[in-house]
């Protein structure tokens, strides 16, 4: 027994020896952050400069990769996105709006991208997302952008069509639905569920089996639903489980997703967009010259140097009837010499052509 403690012990003042250690590599490490920042003033970069996701996406990807164990992959870089976000806002503090409110997926994918240390400007818009960094009030912004639980997707490319935004950064959120009720509520007592319409269809089956007698009320948000799940007896949400927190309310049944691998990609916006990772995507918006083969004729030049084109989306160009614009996503970034040669072949058989942004890959 003394033996034990003495290991215990022993132990612990190990841990405390290497804590010290870890806390004064930490402020050294903040402190060259700020030395960065210095170098970055006297270059003049803009308020945008500080914060350079190219970089912050290249020492994720190292951890990840030099990591060892035990703790597990995801742990230690969410642990080195927690260092980095609170370096960064020693060198200038930042803020983000996103797709609000409070407890969205989107905030999911903000804290996902940007950590702690930033300031939230949750917004009731992706329209107003967009506003904001584009008045500078906020640096950036975080939207939704494909198979959205907010249920959004079109609305962003759209508003992307006319804004001088770049695509900085993507954040590709597995989506866990988690039932939410006031604390001390259990199942039997639920009557109403509120939730945007998609995540109640995401969880339709287990709707279905577990409340088949409960009404499904589509709401605009999940953390608005959250919010009247907090206001009324024997209601219950469908929302992040971030949304427990904001809105105090206690998870009746975790993880009610029908389909397990649901995920949604998430963009971040900002005045310019990142250099090159050495993992990275580019996305454009094109429209053709003719109209018989048009698609054909401008990914030719992509299929042609060899790039991975990763989606294609056709929207209506609200400029002539029958006339598409074309949302692609290529591989790679456009300082890349495949990507430079195939995007210039690609711009002279468009009538229009407009590159939202080359940024980092998300980690998955
Ligand atoms: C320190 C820098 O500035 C910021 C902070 C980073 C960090 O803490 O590692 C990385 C990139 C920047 O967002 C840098 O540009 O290297």
């Amino acid at each position: 027994m003394a033996d034990d403690n003495g290991n215990l012990e022993g132990r612990r003042q190990r841990i405390d020896a290497i804590d010290a250690e870890l806390q004064a590599l930490l402020n050294e490490r903040a402190r060259l952050a700020g030395e960065i920042a210095e170098i970055k003033r006297a270059e003049g970069v803009g308020e945008a400069g500080f914060y350079r996701p190219e970089r912050e996406a290249q020492v994720l990807r190292s951890v990840r990769e030099r990591n060892q164990g035990p703790l597990p992959d995801d742990e230690v870089v969410r642990l080195f996105r927690e260092i980095m976000s609170a370096c960064l806002a020693l060198e200038r503090p930042l803020t983000v709006a996103f797709l609000g409110p409070e407890g969205t997926f989107t905030e999911a994918a903000l804290d996902r991208h940007f950590g702690q240390s930033v300031a939230r400007a949750p917004m009731g818009s992706i329209g107003e997302v967009f506003r904001e960094v584009e008045a500078g009030t906020a640096h950036y912004g975080v939207v939704p952008v494909e198979n959205s639980t907010e249920g959004v997707v079109t609305h962003t490319l759209d508003r992307f069509v006319r804004s001088p935004l770049a695509i900085c950064g993507e954040v590709v959120l597995r989506i866990h639905q988690q039932l939410l009720a006031r604390p001390g509520a259990d199942l039997a007592g639920i009557q109403r569920v509120y939730s945007h319409q998609q995540s109640l269809a995401q969880c339709r089956e287990w709707l279905d089996t577990h409340l088949p007698e409960a009404e499904r009320v589509a709401m605009a948000s999940n953390a608005e639903a959250a919010r009247q799940a907090a206001d009324e007896e024997g209601a219950a949400a469908i929302a992040a489980a971030a949304a427990a927190d904001h809105y105090e309310l206690a998870v009746l049944a975790a993880n009610i997703e029908d389909e397990p691998d649901n995920t949604t990609r998430f963009l971040v916006i900002g005045p310019e967009e990142a250099g090159p990772s050495g993992a990275d995507k580019t996305t454009l918006v094109v429209s053709g010259r003719n109209r018989s083969g048009t698609l054909q004729a401008l990914l030719a030049p992509v299929a042609a140097h060899g790039l991975n084109l990763t989606r294609v989306e056709s929207r209506p160009s609200r400029q002539a009837v029958w006339e598409y614009l074309f949302f692609l996503d290529i591989e790679g970034h456009r300082q890349d010499p495949a990507v430079a040669a195939a995007l210039a072949e690609l711009e002279a058989e468009a009538s229009f052509y407009r590159i939202l942004g080359s940024y980092p890959q998300a980690a998955t």
